[in-house]
C-alpha cells in the first residue's frame, strides 16, 4: 500500500503543531528558570544570615548556605535541561522526522507506524510516540532491514516481527517535499541527494541515511576495543560521531560528553567535526591531538618536534646526508619490536643502568648520584621495581630531613632572618602563631623565637627539593634514554649495525641539545613511565582515535595505560598511512594484541560515499588492494589530467580552471601539494586568485573557498573539487609517496583534476592507460 501524500502532509502539520506547543512551553519555562537563577544569585546573601558567634549560629549559617546553594543548583540544572531540549526541538521544527517503518511484532495484530527523527516526541496525552529517537531500540530496524522478517534488541530481550514497509521523507523549509518507499525505489534517493550537495564548513550528521554496515559500528556495544578499517570516504568519522551520540543516549544516566575523548589528527579536523554532536542535540566530547598530549608532558624538558615537521622533513630533505638514517630511525622507533626493546631495557634496569642526578642545595651536592645508585642497587632485588623506587624515595626524604636539621645552624639561615622584610616577617609570624592555635587578636603580640623562624626558613627553602624527590626528578630520565642508544645496546635486534650506529649518534645529538625527534617522544615518555609508574585518567569512559593508521604501537600502548577505564573505538585506513613509520605495516594486528582477540572486534567498511563513481574508479586503482573498495553509484565526470611544460603554464591553467569550477558552482576547491614547502610556492604564484588561502599545520579552522594545502593536512576533510598541483613523476616518483598521493586524491567529492609538469607520476600510468583518467582536451 502506498502512502497518501496528502495525509502525510496533514500528519506532518499535526506533529509540527505539537512541536510548536512544546517549544512555546519550554521557552516560557527556560525564561522563567533563567529569571529564577538570576534572582537566586542576586539575593543569595539576603536569604542567608551569616552569624558565627556561637557554634549553633555557625551551624545555622552553614545549613542556610547549603540550602541556598542547593536551590541554585537545582534551578540551574532544570534550566540547562530545558535549554538543551529546546534547542533540539528547534532543530526538529525544520525536520521533525526523516523515516518511518511499519512494523508488526510477532503475536501482535496491529502494525505499528514508527516515525524516526533526531529525538523523540510524544503526543499531548504523553502516552504515544509521535516520533521515535533514531537511537531507540526499535529504530535500528529502519537501518538494518529491508521489508521482511526483522528483529531488534530491546532492554527486555530480542523482539522479532515483520517489517512491512520502510519510507524516507524529504522535508524542506518545514514542508513535505517528497516521500520514498525504499522497498520500491532503486538506489538511495536521499543519500544521492545528500552526497550530491556541496561541502560545508563543517561535517554534518548522517542520521537520516546511516547505512546498515555503519549502523553496526554505531550500535556496537561489547568488548573493549572496536577497530574500524574502512576505505577513504566510507564514513568512518561520520559513523564514529553518530556512535558517540548513540552512547550518550543509551547510557544517558551514567555517561557524559566530558567522559569521552576524540583523538584527532589536527586542530583543523577538530573544528571540522565539532558540529556533528550539537546538530544531534548532544554536547561535544573533548578533543585533543596526540601532539598536544606529548607537549603537555614533555615541553618543560624538551623542544619536541611536531609530526608535521617530521613529515615535511621526510617529504623534502631526501637530498641531505642524514636522510636515510633518519628514515631508518623513524621506522625502527615506530615498530612494535622497538616497544619490546624498550620494555626489555627497562627490565634490565632492575640490575644495572639506572642513572640518577645529584641532589643539590644552594649549589652544593648533598646526596650524590653515586650514593643514590648504590642505595638503589643494594636493596633487596626480589622487591618489585616500583616498590624499590618508592623505598628509595622514602630513604631520600628521610635523609634530607636529617640534613635539613643540621642546616638550621648554618650562617646563611641567620643571614636570611636578618634580611627578612617586614611583610615577610609578619607573614611568618602569622603562620607560626596560627599553627600554635592562637586567636587572630593574639597574633600581633606573638613573640617569634629565632629557632622557630630558622626552622621555618629552612623548611620553606627545602620544599622544592622534597617536591623534586616526590616526583622522581632525581632520576636522570634523559640520561637513561640516551644510554639506550649507546652503540653496544643489545636490546635492538636485527638492525643493520652501521645504520644502528648512525641512528644512535643522531638521537644522542638531539638529546644533548634537549631536543626530541617526534619519533622519540612517545618511546621516551613510555620508558619514563615504565620506570616511575604510569599516569592514568580513569574518568574517561570512551576513547575514539581517528586516523589510527598514523599511530605507532607506542602511542596505542600509551593510550591504553593512560585511560584504563575507557573502551576504545579506533578508525583507520592503511591506504592513507602517510607517516614514514607506517611503511610496511598493512594491518591493525598490533592493535588486536592490545586487549586480546576476544575483547576486540574489527569491522571493515568497503563502500565509499564521498566521491562520485568515476573518481572512486580512478582512486581505488592507485592502491594495491583498492579492488575491495566499492563505489557508491553517483554520476560525475572522469578525473582529468593536463600535462604542461613548465610552472608558468601550470599556474595559468590552474587560474582558469578555478574560474571554470567556480562557474560550475563548486564552492570549496583545494589545490593539494605534496609538502608545505611546495604549497607556499604554489600559493605565492597563484596569489592573483581572489581570496585564495594557504593552510598550514597550525591552521585552526577548516576553510572554505579556494585553499592551497599540503596533502598531509587534507586528511579527514573533503572538498567539492580537488586539483593535484603537480602530479608529475618528478614530484610523485617515489613508491613511498603512493599513500600520500592517494590520500590527496580521495578528498575530492565531485571533481578531480591532475596537473603534471612534464611526465605524469607512475602512479597514474595504469589509470591513464585504462581510461579512468582522461587527458584534458585543450
Ligand atoms: N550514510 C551516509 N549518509 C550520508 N553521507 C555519508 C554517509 N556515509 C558517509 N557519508 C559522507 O561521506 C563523506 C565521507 O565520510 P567520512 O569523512 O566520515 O569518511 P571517512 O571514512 O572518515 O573518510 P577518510 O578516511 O577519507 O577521511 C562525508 O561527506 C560523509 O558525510
Amino acid at each position: 500500500m502506498g502512502l497518501n501524500f496528502q495525509q502525510e502532509k496533514m500528519r506532518l502539520a499535526r506533529v509540527q503543531k505539537t512541536l510548536t506547543e512544546e517549544v512555546d512551553r519550554l521557552e516560557e519555562e527556560t525564561s522563567r528558570r533563567k529569571k529564577e537563577v538570576v534572582h537566586i544569585r542576586k539575593h543569595f546573601w539576603d536569604e542567608v544570615k551569616v552569624n558565627t558567634e556561637t557554634f549553633d549560629d555557625y551551624l545555622e549559617t552553614i545549613i542556610g548556605l547549603r540550602q541556598e546553594a542547593q536551590a541554585l543548583s537545582v534551578t540551574q540544572s532544570i534550566h540547562r535541561h530545558a535549554s538543551k531540549r529546546l534547542s533540539t526541538l528547534h532543530r526538529m521544527q525544520d525536520i521533525p522526522y526523516f523515516g518511518r517503518i511499519d512494523f508488526r511484532e510477532d503475536g501482535a495484530s496491529d502494525v505499528e507506524e514508527i516515525y524516526i527523527g533526531i529525538s523523540s516526541l510524544r503526543d499531548d496525552s504523553g502516552e504515544n510516540f509521535l516520533i521515535y529517537d533514531w537511537r531507540s531500540p526499535i529504530a535500528s530496524v529502519y537501518y538494518d532491514f529491508q521489508p521482511g522478517p526483522a528483529k531488534y534488541a530491546a532492554p527486555g530481550g530480542e523482539v522479532q516481527g515483520e517489517l512491512k514497509k520502510k519510507w524516507q521523507y524529504l522535508i524542506r523549509g518545514r514542508e513535505l517535499e517528497s516521500l520514498f518507499d525504499t522497498s520500491l525505489t532503486i538506489g538511495d534517493e536521499i543519500l544521492q541527494e545528500v552526497l550530491g550537495k556541496g561541502t560545508d564548513k563543517q561535517m554534518h550528521s548522517i542520521v537520516a541515511t546511516i547505512q546498515q554496515e555503519q549502523n553496526r559500528i554505531i550500535r556496537h556495544d561489547h568488548g573493549r576495543l572496536l577497530v574500524v578499517h574502512g576505505a577513504a570516504g566510507s564514513g568512518k568519522t561520520s559513523a564514529a560521531m553518530q556512535r558517540i551520540a548513540y552512547l550518550l543516549y543509551k547510557y544517558r544516566d551514567r555517561l557524559h560528553a566530558d567522559q569521552i575523548i576524540l583523538f584527532s589528527p589536527n586542530s583543523m579536523f577538530s573544528s571540522y567535526v565539532s558540529n556533528v554532536l550539537p546538530e544531534l542535540g548532544e554536547e561535544n566530547m573533548q578533543q585533543v591531538t596526540f601532539q598536544e598530549y606529548l607537549n603537555h608532558r614533555l615541553s618543560k624538558q624538551f623542544q619536541v618536534e611536531n609530526p608535521y615537521e617530521q613529515l615535511e622533513y621526510v617529504l623534502t630533505a631526501e637530498n641531505t646526508s642524514s636522510y636515510q638514517t633518519r628514515l631508518a630511525g623513524i621506522r625502527l622507533k615506530g615498530s612494535s619490536s622497538f616497544v619490546d626493546a624498550v620494555q626489555s631495557y627497562r627490565r634490565s634496569l632492575e640490575y644495572t643502568g639506572m642513572i640518577f642526578k645529584d641532589i643539590t642545595f644552594r649549589g652544593e651536592s648533598i646526596i650524590t648520584a653515586r650514593q643514590i645508585e648504590e642505595r638503589f642497587y643494594n636493596q633487596d632485588a626480589s622487591l618489585r621495581f616500583p616498590n624499590r623506587l618508592e623505598k628509595l624515595k622514602d630513604w631520600l626524604i628521610k635523609k634530607i630531613k636529617e640534613i635539613q636539621k643540621a642546616e638550621r645552624k648554618k650562617p646563611w639561615v641567620q643571614e636570611e632572618i636578618e634580611l627578612l622584610s617586614d611583610d615577610a616577617y609578619h607573614e611568618a609570624r602569622t603562620f607560626l602563631a596560627e599553627k600554635r592555635g592562637l586567636k587572630r587578636e593574639e597574633i600581633a603580640h606573638y613573640e617569634v623565637e629565632p629557632d622557630e623562624l630558622g626552622r621555618l626558613i629552612v623548611h620553606q627553602k627545602w620544599m622544592p627539593l622534597r617536591k623534586k624527590i616526590r616526583s622522581f626528578r632525581f632520576i636522570d630520565f634523559k640520561g637513561i634514554y640516551r644510554q639506550f642508544f649507546d652503540d653496544s645496546s643489545q636490546f635492538v635486534k636485527g638492525e643493520n649495525t652501521a645504520k644502528w650506529s648512525a641512528i644512535c649518534k643522531a638521537t644522542q645529538e638531539m638529546l644533548d641539545e634537549d631536543k626530541l625527534f617526534y619519533e622519540d617522544a612517545a618511546p621516551f615518555l613510555f620508558l619514563k613511565e615504565l620506570i616511575q609508574g604510569f599516569q592514568t585518567n580513569s574518568s574517561i569512559k570512551h576513547l575514539v582515535v581517528d586516523e589510527a593508521q598514523d599511530y605507532t604501537p607506542f602511542q596505542f600502548e600509551f593510550l591504553k595505560r593512560l585511560f584504563p577505564s575507557a573502551r576504545m573505538t579506533v578508525l583507520g585506513d592503511f591506504n592513507q598511512a602517510i607517516f614514514a613509520h607506517a611503511n610496511g605495516r598493512v594491518n591493525f594486528d598490533t592493535l588486536t594484541s592490545l586487549y586480546g582477540r576476544d575483547r576486540t572486534e574489527v569491522i571493515n567498511l568497503a563502500r565509499s560515499y564521498r566521491s562520485t563513481k568515476p573518481i572512486i574508479e580512478c582512486t581505488r586503482r592507485l592502491v594495491p588492494n583498492g579492488g575491495e573498495i566499492i563505489p557508491f553509484e553517483r554520476a560525475g565526470e572522469r578525473p582529468v589530467l593536463k600535462q604542461v611544460v613548465d610552472r608558468v603554464e601550470l599556474h595559468s591553467c590552474i587560474v582558469s580552471q578555478i574560474a571554470a569550477l567556480q562557474r560550475l558552482g563548486h564552492k570549496s576547491i583545494a589545490i593539494i601539494c605534496k609538502s608545505a614547502k611546495e604549497s607556499e610556492r604554489a600559493y605565492e604564484s597563484l596569489a592573483c586568485i581572489k581570496d585564495i588561502k594557504l593552510l598550514k599545520s597550525n591552521s585552526a579552522t577548516y576553510e572554505q573557498g579556494v585553499v592551497v594545502l599540503p596533502a598531509y593536512l587534507s586528511k579527514g576533510v573533503e572538498f567539492d573539487a580537488v586539483i593535484i598541483y603537480d602530479a608529475s613523476e618528478n614530484v610523485y616518483g617515489d613508491e613511498s609517496l603512493r599513500r600520500i598521493f592517494y590520500t590527496a586524491c580521495t578528498r575530492a567529492m565531485h571533481y578531480l583534476q591532475f596537473y603534471s609538469v612534464g611526465e605524469p607520476s607512475p602512479f597514474l600510468r595504469t589509470v591513464l592507460r585504462d581510461g579512468y583518467v582522461q587527458y584534458a582536451s585543450i
